[in-house]
C-alpha cells in the first residue's frame, strides 16, 4: 500500500469533521465538506490522489479514472483532469441512460447496487478508481467487477480516507491500494 507525507494526512484530519449517529444510529460519518471547502487542501488531495496514475518518472499509466457516485465523483473527475484522461462515471440504479451492468454490494449502512454502462472502457484500458471512502470495501469491489466486466485492466484504487476498523482492505484483495488518511 502507498500512503501519503504525514503533514498531508494531518491536514485531512483537520479538515474531516465527525457526525455522529448518521446516516443512523452507531454510524460515526466522515464529513468531507469542509476538506472540500479549503482550496489548498482539496488541491494537494487531489494531486496526491492522481499520483496512483503515474509512475515513479511521473508519467501517465492509465487510461481511465473511475468514480462512484457521488463522493467519490467530486474527487475523480479532477484527478480525471490532473492527468489528462477520460472520467467515468459509477452510479446507483437508474441514473445511467445508456446499457449497464449491474453489480449488488454491501456498505456499512445499507445495501447498494451500483452501475456502469457497458460501453464506458474499452479492452485493455488501464483503470484507477478514485474513491474518498474506503470502509467496508464494498463499494470499491463492486466498482473493480464492473471494471474487470467493462474490459478493464485495474491498475489500483486511491482513496482519501481508509476506515480501518472496518475490513475493506481485506474486500479488495491484492488491488493496489494509496490512502492519503487511515483512520
Ligand atoms: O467501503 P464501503 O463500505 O462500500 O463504503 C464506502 C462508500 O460509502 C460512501 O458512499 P455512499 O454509498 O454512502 O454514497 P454517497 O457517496 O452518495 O454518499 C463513500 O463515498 C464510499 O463510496
Ligand atoms: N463512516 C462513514 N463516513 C463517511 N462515508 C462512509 N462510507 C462508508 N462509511 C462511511
Amino acid at each position: 500500500m502507498t500512503t501519503a507525507p504525514a503533514d498531508l494526512s494531518a491536514l485531512i484530519d483537520g479538515l474531516v469533521r465527525d457526525v455522529e449517529d448518521f446516516p443512523k444510529a452507531g454510524v460515526t460519518f466522515k464529513d468531507i465538506t469542509p476538506l472540500l471547502d479549503d482550496h489548498a487542501a482539496f488541491t494537494q488531495v487531489v494531486q496526491a490522489l492522481a499520483a496512483a496514475g503515474r509512475d515513479a518518472s511521473g508519467q501517465v499509466v492509465v487510461d481511465k479514472v473511475v468514480g462512484m457516485e457521488a463522493r467519490g465523483f467530486i474527487l475523480a473527475a479532477p484527478v480525471a483532469l490532473a492527468l489528462g484522461v477520460g472520467f467515468v462515471p459509477v452510479r446507483k440504479p437508474g441514473k445511467l441512460p445508456w446499457e449497464t451492468r449491474s453489480v449488488d454490494y454491501d456498505l456499512e449502512y445499507g445495501q447498494e447496487t451500483l452501475q456502469m454502462h457497458t460501453d464506458a472502457l474499452t479492452e485493455g484500458d488501464r483503470v484507477l478508481v478514485i474513491d474518498d471512502v474506503l470502509a467496508t470495501g464494498g463499494t470499491a469491489a463492486a466498482t473493480a467487477t464492473l471494471v474487470q466486466q467493462g474490459g478493464g485492466v485495474l491498475h489500483g484504487l486511491a482513496v482519501l480516507m481508509e476506515l480501518s476498523f472496518l475490513p475493506g482492505r481485506a474486500a479488495i484483495g491484492d488491488l493496489p491500494l494509496t490512502v492519503l488518511h487511515v483512520v
